[in-house]
């Protein structure tokens, strides 16, 4: 296949004579007017050819065809590195090249055009987009028209638009409307909005497959279509933590070229129903009332969490609670092993086998860890009880504009675990030294009131076992996609309903507060609640008794986690001979 594909020729790039090489993978131009050792190569991998066309091409800032017949531009990835984060942006680079003849120009674009399609088997060719208008700084359907849709129309993608106009608008489509013919779905917007797109493929996949939600001890079916994300949110953790940046065109490009990164997802359970499904926070405690102060702040965009977190800090909340878990197999890896999950984690990899192992039963419904949540087992679990500032269970690091790290910074995004982490209650400044380390490279775990567990599942329950019954939850309960589901919606965050639980959070009140500095008293003069809410990835949990499972790689994002920048440094830095090593520099 790599020699049918081999092309070999002069091509001019402006005054310059260069010998180009196309293999089955890669593209590859070398000065040819210069001595062996001045001469620089440029590779650019054919998996990352965004498009090719005829003629001299630009796209941005507007496009141009110039439509000359010896011509051709290639457009494919650049890579930068972000002054602000660790991952590496990415643009789009073009190059405009020459060719003797008509003939020879044909050659190279029908050559380069069978390579992609031979090489990039996963690249979509038509994709379903849900634009929020009201997510983030409100520029959702700028940030697709301007950034976007030029690049997915250069690479040939035909998308199908849909603005939404109401919350929950994308996950009732992608329940119940046909989508056939798609290869993908496009989020243009927040953490919230990924939630939307998460819950109806999730849900989808499983009613096709015939599989029940509700019971946390059923293997759910891994979702057929890539999710993509175009950042334009107020936290988008999910992109930050699998692209490494929060930029639309870096996302645009990971989604032309078919990237896929696995993702694990966590199922959160209440009874016998399923409440949710998260992949980065599912937080009780500081993270819980954060969210719920923030919704009475929504105008303020972005900076509500930031005001938020400081107010709900200043009232100095601890919560009773009991916590069990099940460990992960501790030989695999560990939370606190000061490792990152990089582009190619060979822990996610080995994940993948494990996950999926190539038996006979694989396609059977439970999967041969089945026992492991069935109440055969409760060996197993661990418990710990006393009062908490927070509970977080994350799937991922979780890492954001705000915690560059994220919550657990050795989190994986596609191993099958989740981890545990544990604040106890403790001294306000003890605490503040704990959130503050978020923001830092210091490491949040190595505190005497903090403990972090991998885990593949989690109980919470209340001390005295009495379950909150947030009022209202009834009305919520209802199906999603058809009256047979069991599946309990959280309260709205853009509706009246989401005042239900902060009113739980405000109604309850047992326990005095204990007055800590003079700057607390204010707000320690008001009466602590008795319990806190669940924050489900931006969302609140109707319920305060869960019972949590992750799922190992049960959906799929174009994406390819996050690239180490300082080694494309390294990259960038080597001589010429081995940077043809490399992937595309400039
Ligand atoms: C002193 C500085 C401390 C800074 C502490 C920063 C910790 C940041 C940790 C961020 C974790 C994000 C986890 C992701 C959750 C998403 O699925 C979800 C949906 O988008 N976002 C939120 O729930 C939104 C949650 C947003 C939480 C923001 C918390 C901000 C805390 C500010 C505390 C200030 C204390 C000041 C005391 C004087
Ligand atoms: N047309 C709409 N009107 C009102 N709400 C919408 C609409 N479309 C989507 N939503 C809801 O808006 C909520 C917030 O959207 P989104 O996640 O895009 O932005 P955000 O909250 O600013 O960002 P983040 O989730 O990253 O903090 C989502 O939960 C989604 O269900
Ligand atoms: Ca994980």
């Amino acid at each position: 296949m790599e020699t049918d594909l081999r092309l070999e020729s002069s091509l001019w790039i402006g005054n310059k004579r260069y010998r180009a090489v196309l293999t089955g993978w890669h593209l590859k131009w070398t000065e040819a007017d210069k001595k062996n050792g001045d001469k620089k190569t440029v590779s650019v991998p054919v998996a990352e050819v965004v498009g090719v066309e005829n003629g001299r091409v630009e796209i941005l800032p507007q496009k141009s065809v110039e439509d000359t017949d010896k011509d051709f531009t290639v457009f494919y990835i650049k890579r930068s590195r972000s002054r602000s984060t660790y991952g590496l942006l990415w643009s789009l680079g073009r190059t405009q090249f020459s060719c003797p003849s008509r003939v020879l120009r044909d050659q190279w674009t029908n050559h380069l055009r069978t390579a992609l399609k031979t090489h990039s088997p996963l690249r979509p060719h038509r994709l379903l987009v849900f634009i929020n208008p009201f997510g983030g700084k409100k520029k959702g359907r700028e940030i697709y028209h301007s950034l976007v849709a030029p690049l997915f129309e250069l690479a040939g993608i035909s998308s199908h638009v849909i603005v939404t106009e109401r919350a929950n608008q994308a996950r009732d489509h992608l329940l119940k409307k046909d989508l056939t013919g798609f290869d993908g779905v496009v989020c243009v917007g927040g953490d919230g909005m990924f939630s939307e797109v998460l819950h109806g493929l999730i849900g989808r996949t499983q009613q096709e497959a015939g599989l029940c939600e509700t019971d946390p001890a059923v293997t759910l079916q891994p979702c057929p279509l890539h999710i993509g994300i175009i950042p334009a949110g107020s936290t988008d953790c999910v992109c930050y933590a699998t692209v490494g940046v929060i930029d639309p065109v870096s996302s645009a490009l990971h989604i032309i070229i078919g990237d896929s990164q696995p993702l694990d997802v966590c199922s959160v359970h209440h009874a016998s129903t399923l409440v949710r499904y998260s992949v980065s926070l599912v937080g009780y405690g500081f993270y819980g009332d954060v969210l719920a102060e923030s919704e009475k702040h929504r105008w303020m965009g972005p900076l509500r969490y930031d005001y938020s977190g400081t107010v709900v800090y200043l009232s100095n909340r601890s919560y009773a609670g009991i916590v069990q878990y099940l460990p992960a197999d501790p030989l695999l890896s560990s939370p606190k092993d000061k490792t990152r999950c990089l582009s190619g984690c060979n822990v996610c990899s080995r994940s993948t086998e494990r996950l999926f192992p190539h038996t006979s039963d694989s396609g059977s419904l439970y999967s041969s860890h089945f026992s492991q949540y069935s109440s055969d087992s409760e060996g197993e679990w661990v418990s710990v009880e006393g009062r908490f500032r927070c509970v977080s269970i994350t799937c991922m690091s979780s890492s954001c504009a705000r915690s560059p790290l994220g919550l657990s910074p050795s989190a994986h995004l596609a191993d099958g675990t989740g981890d545990l982490i544990l604040v106890w209650d403790t001294h306000p400044l003890s605490f503040l030294k704990f959130l503050y380390r978020h923001t830092s490279t210091q490491d949040q775990f190595d505190l005497p009131f903090v403990e972090v567990h991998r885990v593949k599942a989690v109980r919470f329950s209340l001390p005295d076992g009495r379950e909150e019954v947030h009022e209202g939850i009834g009305e919520l309960n209802r199906a999603i996609g058809g009256e047979e589901r069991e599946y309990v919606d959280t309260v709205s965050r853009n509706g009246s309903q989401q005042q239900l639980a902060q009113s739980v959070v405000e109604r309850e009140t047992m326990n005095e507060h204990k007055t800590v500095a003079p700057i607390l008293c204010g707000l320690c003069c008001k009466k602590t609640p008795a319990v806190s809410v669940w924050n489900c990835d931006g969302e609140i949990l109707p319920f305060t008794e869960i019972f949590c499972r992750i799922h190992g790689q049960l959906v799929r994002l174009y994406a390819r986690g996050i690239e180490d920048g300082a080694a494309m440094q390294n990259c960038s830095q080597e001589s010429d001979k081995n940077k043809s090593r490399c992937i595309t520099y400039k």
